[in-house]
């Protein structure tokens, strides 16, 4: 297919959009066994832009086989890791150098601002791809001192963290670079090898980052991609015998089957899954301070993060002038597609995701919400006017579902304790922020919230170098920080007599 829209793409990302896309299996592109596709859309104006293969249960099989076979013959498990970690680093410097092309291929199958994709899904990843190269040579053991009875005089013992093995990693469409990546790279990292299905709304990029991969030297069958959806390509990850390990971004409904499917197996798993996030505004708050965090805690990427601020707890008499503040800055935000840089406001991913949106705003003003929304948009496209919603029933969808779109409610509270007793009141517990002046309020407020992280007087910044996860039915395991890779490394316990 080749890009018919109304912007100037870089060459590279026109070329990309033009090649008949393909699975990614030991180090090359290749077809499917079958004859399905998958048309790729721009979310702006609704146009194919590619087709990607619907791959097949055979062509999982064929993908996780290519896998095995590179962990067991130990082409990359057994490279020194500073070897490993040369690669990766060789990895940043190619998507750093190809940069605008990636983030334009991103901004065309996912709808998000040119700006973000540039920040975030290209220049964030890049930042994380070295910070994952430098842990490949820090993976260590622990040594320890025993007492067993009755054995020999001396005992050594150890321990060795060595890498799982195959890896299937199932990737989501909101940040398809960049959470793609925060699986591929702890892998690779510790010697793993992986097979990566990306989303079946966006493709694209995960073939990019294959085909870079190559050129910095993974060797072939280490990290293999095949597009398709959940309900075959993704099954067929999720229960073949030989995949060791599970990574998952996601819904929680999608994350328990992955995670049955993962005990079946009895693979390792890592699940990070939906938010329903509480932002909790004091009376003491800076309100120069709390509008422009909650815009970008809410509104980033179309409010489709799973951090994101979604449900905003207020002390009364901070209240209108909140909701004025809000009310004010939604107003003014322009719509328009992701290519256009002055545009704040892009479609959201896809047509099936925006209906939903949509969906549950007319379910929360049947219910009696009042819901304020900001900028006109384009008729044609994905696209949902950012919502403050007022007065949202406790018990209505909007309130209690994560609704992963450019929707805020708010509702005030008379102190501290009743915001905090409503923040916790939910089955979620991904991600929460605190507003204040008050560090003895701060610190009381950020033990007592049920969450995986807690910001204060900031929502919604991830960094590589800080444990990443959720508490309640948000998921289970942390992503990075220091210990990134013991969730793809077994610890192994030797034990020496002598
Ligand atoms: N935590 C996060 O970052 C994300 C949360 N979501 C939430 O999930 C909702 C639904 O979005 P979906 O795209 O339908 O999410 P989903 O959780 O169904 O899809 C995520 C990935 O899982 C795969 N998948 C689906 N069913 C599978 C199965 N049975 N076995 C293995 N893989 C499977 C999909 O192909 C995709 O790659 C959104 O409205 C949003 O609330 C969606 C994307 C990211
Ligand atoms: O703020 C960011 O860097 C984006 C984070 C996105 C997620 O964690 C997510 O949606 O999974």
């Amino acid at each position: 297919m080749a890009y018919a829209g109304p912007f100037t793409i870089e060459p590279a990302a026109a070329r990309f959009l033009e090649r008949d896309a393909a699975l990614f299996i030991e180090g090359a592109f290749c077809a499917s066994d079958g004859n399905e596709r998958l048309a790729v859309h721009d979310p702006s104006t609704g146009a194919v832009i590619a087709h990607v293969p619907d791959a097949t249960a055979a062509d999982v099989d064929k993908a996780v086989r290519s896998a095995h076979a590179a962990f067991s013959d130990g082409r990359w498990r057994d490279l020194r890791p500073a070897d490993r970690e040369r690669v990766l680093l060789r990895l940043a410097d190619l998507l750093e150098e190809r940069g605008e092309a990636a983030a334009q291929i991103e901004t065309l199958e996912q709808g998000k601002s040119i700006n973000l994709s540039r920040m975030l899904e290209v220049g964030a990843s890049v930042d994380w791809i070295r910070y994952a190269a430098g842990l490949s040579t820090k993976i260590s053991g622990r040594t320890f001192d025993l007492s067993l009875p009755g054995g020999p005089a001396h005992w050594t013992a150890y321990t060795r963290r060595e890498p799982i093995g195959v890896i299937g990693a199932i990737a989501p469409w909101n940040f398809p670079l960049m959470i793609a990546l925060w699986k591929v790279l702890p892998a690779l990292a510790s010697g793993c090898s992986v097979v990566l299905k990306p989303s079946e709304v966006t493709p694209l990029t995960a073939l990019l980052i294959a085909e870079l991969a190559v050129e910095a030297g993974v060797p072939a069958g280490v990290f293999n991609v095949v597009t398709g959806g959940g309900a075959v390509a993704g099954r067929a990850l999720t229960s073949h015998p030989l995949v060791a390990k599970l990574s998952f971004t996601g819904s929680t409904a999608t994350g328990k089957a992955v995670g049955h499917a993962a005990i079946d197996g009895m693979k390792r798993f890592t699940l990070e899954l939906g938010g329903k996030n509480p932002a909790l505004v004091l009376r003491d708050a800076r309100l120069d301070k709390v509008i422009p965090g909650l815009m970008a805690g809410g509104f980033l990427n179309g409010g489709q993060v799973c951090a994101a601020a979604s449900r905003i707890y207020v002390e009364a008499p901070l209240y209108d002038d909140l909701v004025a503040g809000l009310r004010q800055a939604i107003g003014g935000v322009t719509a328009g597609p992701g290519l256009d840089p002055q545009a704040q406001l892009n479609p959201l991913a896809s047509a099936q995701h925006s209906m939903k949106v949509r969906g549950f705003l007319d379910d929360a003003r049947a219910a009696g919400a009042q819901i304020l929304q900001g900028a006109s948009v384009p008729d044609k496209g994905y696209y949902v006017s950012p919502a403050l919603v007022l007065d949202a029933p406790e018990q209505a969808q909007l309130t209690r579902s994560e609704v992963f779109g450019p929707v805020l409610t708010i509702t005030p509270v008379a102190d501290a304790e009743e915001g905090l007793r409503r923040a916790n009141d939910s089955d979620l517990g991904l991600a929460a922020s605190v507003w204040t002046q008050d560090i003895d309020q701060a610190m009381t407020l950020t033990r007592r919230m049920e969450a995986g992280t807690v910001w204060v007087n900031s929502h919604v910044f991830i960094d590589p170098n800080m444990p990443f996860g959720g508490f309640k039915q948000s998921g289970l395991g942390r992503d990075f920080g220091s210990e990134w890779l013991n969730g793809y490394t077994e610890e192994k316990a030797v034990c020496i007599a002598h």
